[in-house]
């Protein structure tokens, strides 16, 4: 698989050739990196990959050492102040003042970043605690919050001025199924309304909600794509068939399409399992269920489009990387 593909014209993040040496460390190594507008982008790696060092260089907060980075076609070095302005940003473990209730917390945030009208700051914080579910929790203290409860109270915060760029280190990694859950939603009622770009060493939530996803290891991007090609293994259209009984009549009558380029069976619990590689999509949308029908002596459990597990490509791309 190439290490980039589908790089949008106009991104909301472009980083080309982006270096940073801490002190004889090497937390980035010429990291290339095209963030779709409007996309929803999972930027993932193991501890100390570098996701951090990135989303600092993409806010101003640290200095690169080589390379270029522009945020909306502003660069992050000279416009570092343009570049805030459209940035909301969520850390990694975000502090609040404890005794303030979530409304007061919002309020207060607002005062400093809420570029509209002061009277619109009341109207703007209840819009933002209900995006994130938090209107009943509004006038509690910060401290009687739940770790999820905070994390989203973090996202309300990182919304205040209505960013066009959302950045969010790891905003889900300290939470429970039903905490992911919670901030996961969040950022899918934003879909499509911001660019969100998140960190994260979680495969489950990318595949849940990223639609565009990066894989950083060791200061280095090893591949970047639409999570949807990712996992049906790039460019190859590749179907999925579970049956049972004439498995030898399916294959054989499977490999004769002219627009089959491969066929592959393997036996799971009792069925075999075929994996039909085409080089005509729409002929085999066209024939392929006609075909399954059709042919006598077979029964068919399963039948889609064949997709990988995000867990299984991490770890071939790994594991690969390590041979390298
Ligand atoms: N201020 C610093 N001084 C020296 N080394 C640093 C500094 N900050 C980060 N590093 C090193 O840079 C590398 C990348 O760290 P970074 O925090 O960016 O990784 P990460 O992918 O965000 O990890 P995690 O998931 O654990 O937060 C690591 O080897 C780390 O030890």
């Amino acid at each position: 698989m190439d290490a980039i593909q589908n790089l949008p014209d106009d991104p909301a993040i472009s980083i080309s050739g982006l270096t940073k040496t801490y002190k004889g460390v090497k937390a980035l190594s010429s990291l290339d990196l095209k963030v779709p507008k409007n996309s929803i982008f999972g930027f993932l790696g193991p501890n100390g990959a570098g996701k951090t060092t990135t989303i600092k260089l993409i806010l101003g907060l640290t200095r690169l050492t080589a390379g270029n980075c522009t945020v909306f076609g502003m660069d992050v070095t000279k416009s570092a102040t343009s570049v805030r302005r459209r940035i909301g940003y969520l850390a990694q473990d975000p502090r609040f003042y404890e005794y303030m209730t979530a409304r007061r917390t919002l309020k207060f945030v607002a005062k400093f970043f809420y570029d509209g009208p002061e009277s619109l700051i009341d109207e703007r914080v209840s819009e933002c605690l209900g995006t994130v579910g938090l209107e009943d929790k509004a006038d509690r203290p910060v401290n009687t919050f739940s770790g999820g409860e905070r994390q989203r109270l973090g996202l309300a915060q990182a919304m205040v001025n209505a960013p066009d760029l959302l950045i969010l280190d790891e905003p889900a990694a300290s939470l429970d199924p039903m905490g992911r859950h919670d901030v996961l939603k969040v950022m899918e009622s934003l879909r499509g309304k911001t660019t969100i770009f998140y960190s994260t060493h979680i495969l489950d939530d990318v595949q849940r909600v990223s639609d565009t996803v990066a894989i950083l290891n060791g200061g280095r991007l090893i591949a970047q794509a639409p999570v949807e090609k990712l996992l049906r293994g790039g460019d190859r259209v590749v179907y999925s068939i579970v049956a049972r009984g004439d498995e030898l009549a399916l294959r054989s009558i499977l490999a004769g399409c002219p627009w089959v380029s491969a066929v592959t069976a393997i036996n799971v619990n009792g069925y075999t399992r075929f994996e039909v590689a085409v080089n005509d999509e729409s002929a085999a949308e066209e024939r392929l269920l006609g075909i399954l029908a059709g042919c006598r002596g077979i029964r068919v459990k399963e039948f889609g489009p064949w997709k990988y597990d995000l867990e299984e490509i991490f770890i071939n791309i790994m594991e690969t990387e390590d041979h390298a």
